[in-house]
């Protein structure tokens, strides 16, 4: 599926076009290797929504959240995309796939056909609908888009993601729910304190447990050249803590190249 560059916009909360048409706005659809996660490795269809209600600075998929470029789809359209690859797993992501009421009526079908499902989530929104693996993903402080990192202005999203990126009731009722990773984006040790911090007021939240093992470290970078600086630190990181690495496959095999 292409991306389109002149659909009408995405409500950031999700309340738009979807809520009444049941479309998704799907800003790519692609087979590739599942890169991230305790999946990697896995061929898998990515199913890519348009829209965020976050704006990290260093977002690696610009066109769904701080410029959001998408065409409409009917479910039974993605649906049928999906079909035309030989695949058995489908990852969800976008944007943030769940502020879109029509991801709930997408997981349903994917999974009455027998798919195994990943959502990639940032973990602000809790879903009702099956999930196999969900790759929850929460922002820490170093996300923030301020003044001095806004790719896209003056850090006017800033207050907002601030307020929104993290809630600690949300994220212990998808652990209750679903099968879930933990998958912090770590761009070097000051973020360590604030993801220790996290798990533990989790662990007293959550009445399911969680893992160290549940707990993933994934270098930033959107580029080899970015991961090249960042990727040792964070496996020495993810030795001494105890949690498990996740590479960016992708990114190290194709770059940052688009429908990978
Ligand atoms: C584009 S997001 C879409 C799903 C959801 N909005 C979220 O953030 O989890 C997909 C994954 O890429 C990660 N990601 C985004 N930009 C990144 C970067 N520059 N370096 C490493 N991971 C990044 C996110 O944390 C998330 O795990
Ligand atoms: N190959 C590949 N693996 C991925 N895992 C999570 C991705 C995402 O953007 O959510 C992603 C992606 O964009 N490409
Ligand atoms: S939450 Fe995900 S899609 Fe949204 S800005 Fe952050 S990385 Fe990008
Ligand atoms: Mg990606």
């Amino acid at each position: 599926m292409p991306v389109a560059n002149d659909a009408p916009g995405v409500d950031i909360e999700g309340t738009d076009a979807d809520a009444e048409t049941g479309d998704l706005p799907i800003n790519e659809l692609f087979q590739s290797l599942q890169g991230e996660g305790r999946l990697a490795g896995v061929p898998s269809v990515f199913v890519r929504t348009s829209g965020c209600n976050l704006r990290c600075w260093f977002c690696d998929s610009y066109h769904t959240s701080w410029e959001p470029t998408h065409d409409w789809f009917a479910v039974d359209d993605v649906l049928a995309a999906i079909a035309e690859y030989d695949a058995d797993h489908v990852v969800l992501t976008g944007g943030e796939p769940l502020i879109h009421d029509s991801s709930e009526v997408l997981l349903e079908r994917l999974a009455d056909r027998g798919y195994h499902t990943t959502v990639e989530t940032n973990g602000t929104v809790v879903p009702e609908a099956p999930i196999d693996l969900a790759s929850v993903s929460p922002k820490l402080a170093s996300s923030t888009p301020t003044a001095d990192r806004d790719p896209d202005g003056d850090g006017e999203w800033a207050d907002r993601h601030e307020e929104r990126r993290l809630d600690l009731d949300t994220l212990a009722d998808l652990v209750e729910t679903y099968d879930t990773q933990l998958k912090f984006v770590v761009t070097g040790r000051e973020d360590m304190a604030e993801i220790e911090r996290l798990i533990e007021r989790l662990r007293d939240a959550a009445s399911a447990r969680v893992r160290d093992d549940d707990v993933l470290l994934m270098p930033e970078g959107q580029t080899r050249d970015q991961l090249e600086s960042t990727r040792e630190t964070v496996a020495d990181l993810a030795l001494e803590y105890g949690y498990r690495y996740t590479p960016r496959l992708h990114v190290d095999l194709w770059n940052d190249a688009p429908g990978t």
